[in-house]
């Protein structure tokens, strides 16, 4: 049997830790505040950030890393993207010789434009092997009421993804496996992006036609760019791809597209960010995925205007009217 062990205790490690421990798989979960991980150990209860859900009897909270990394097959790392070089160069000496490390994270670190398993190879010096990618249309306060969902398991190495898939599989949590990493990993990120700027169409007033348009270009958008970074385009028709994007532009559950929202309907971004509690990866990675397309001379449109509006000042009717009279051209998926 697998054990487990979550770095955060945030939505989506807590729950995660949840679906391991449900699935049968003992689990360890880190947090770093001592009262959440009190509370947790206590009252079986996340007060924070998932009030009211109860935790398996058989998951255990600590603040200390090398305590919940003791014999774990499974690392798995839930810590807001650009937090994760800083942590794991500290959680680095305890990670057990031969344990997969696995990513919730669906951000590209800013400066480096890496995603976050090649952050983990390169901080962990593990081989890719040893890294694997949860991700889907897995929005937490459904799956916190244990609603259906499905998620791909995405490794190199099709052993490990299948015993990950083993460790996590629940009636009602469905796991595909995926060998590309680099799809699961893009289509994560980005779709954050996306839902920005759908969100900001939303908060404007405008209607279905636009948000249909957006999340359809912004779909060719995250081809393109895999197309260069030798992503398998068929990833992007899955749920890591069309899935998720789908379900976080969608859904006023998001955190990136109510954020776009609020910026939509006039908030000031200070106001914006003062109102959000929960960690809205797109914002930074925005900035992220642009120098990464530039890099690869790839054109995202709907990415540069996300970040003209997040960053530089440009207003959600500039953006509106930059898109919309781009030189009219073919229609084009991926490249
Ligand atoms: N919540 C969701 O619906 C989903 C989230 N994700 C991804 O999971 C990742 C984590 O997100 P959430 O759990 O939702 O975020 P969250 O905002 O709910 O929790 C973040 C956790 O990280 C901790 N944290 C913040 N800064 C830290 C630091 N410097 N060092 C260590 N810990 C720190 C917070 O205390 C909190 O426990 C993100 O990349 C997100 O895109 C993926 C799928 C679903
Ligand atoms: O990744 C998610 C759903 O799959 C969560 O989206 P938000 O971070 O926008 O809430």
């Amino acid at each position: 049997m697998s054990r487990a062990a979550v770095f955060g205790t945030g939505s989506w490690g807590t729950t995660f830790a949840m679906i391991l421990a449900e699935a049968g798989t003992p689990t360890t979960l880190w947090g770093r505040r001592a009262e959440i991980v009190d509370a947790i150990n206590e009252t079986r209860e996340n007060p924070e950030y998932l009030p009211g859900m109860r935790l398996p009897d058989t998951i255990r909270a600590t603040t200390d890393p090398a305590e919940a990394m003791d014999g774990a097959d499974f690392v798995v790392l839930a810590v807001p993207s650009q937090t994760l070089r800083a942590n794991l160069q500290v959680w680095k000496p305890h990670i057990p010789p031969e344990a997969v490390l696995v990513s919730l994270m669906k951000g590209v670190e800013l400066g480096t434009c890496k995603r976050m398993s090649e952050v983990i190879c390169e901080v962990a010096e593990v081989p890719e092997r040893r890294v694997a990618v949860v991700s889907g249309p897995n929005l937490v306060p459904e799956l916190a009421q244990r609603q259906p969902a499905a998620a791909v398991v995405a490794c190199s190495d099709e052993e490990v993804a299948a015993r990950l898939q083993e460790a996590c599989h629940l009636p009602w949590f469905r796991t595909y496996t995926n060998p590309d990493v680099v799809g699961v990993e893009l289509g994560g990120a980005v779709k954050n992006v996306i839902a920005l700027a759908v969100g900001v169409a939303v908060g404007m007033g405008l209607g279905d036609n636009v948000r249909a348009t957006l999340m359809t270009r912004g779909l060719a958008e995250i081809a393109r760019l895999g197309a260069v970074l030798g992503a398998d385009q068929h990833t992007f028709a899955g749920l890591a791809g069309m899935g998720d994007l789908v379900a976080t532009c969608t859904s006023p559950l998001s955190r990136n597209r109510t954020f776009g929202e609020n910026l939509g309907r006039g908030m000031t971004m200070a106001e914006v960010v003062a109102a959000t509690k929960q960690t809205a990866e797109g914002v930074k990675s925005c900035e992220s995925v642009l120098e990464l397309a530039r890099k690869h001379d790839v054109e995202m449109p709907i990415t540069e205007v996300v970040v003209g509006v997040v960053h530089d000042g440009m207003t959600p009717g500039e953006a509106a009217m930059l898109l919309m009279s781009r030189t009219p051209k073919p229609e084009r998926y991926g490249v």
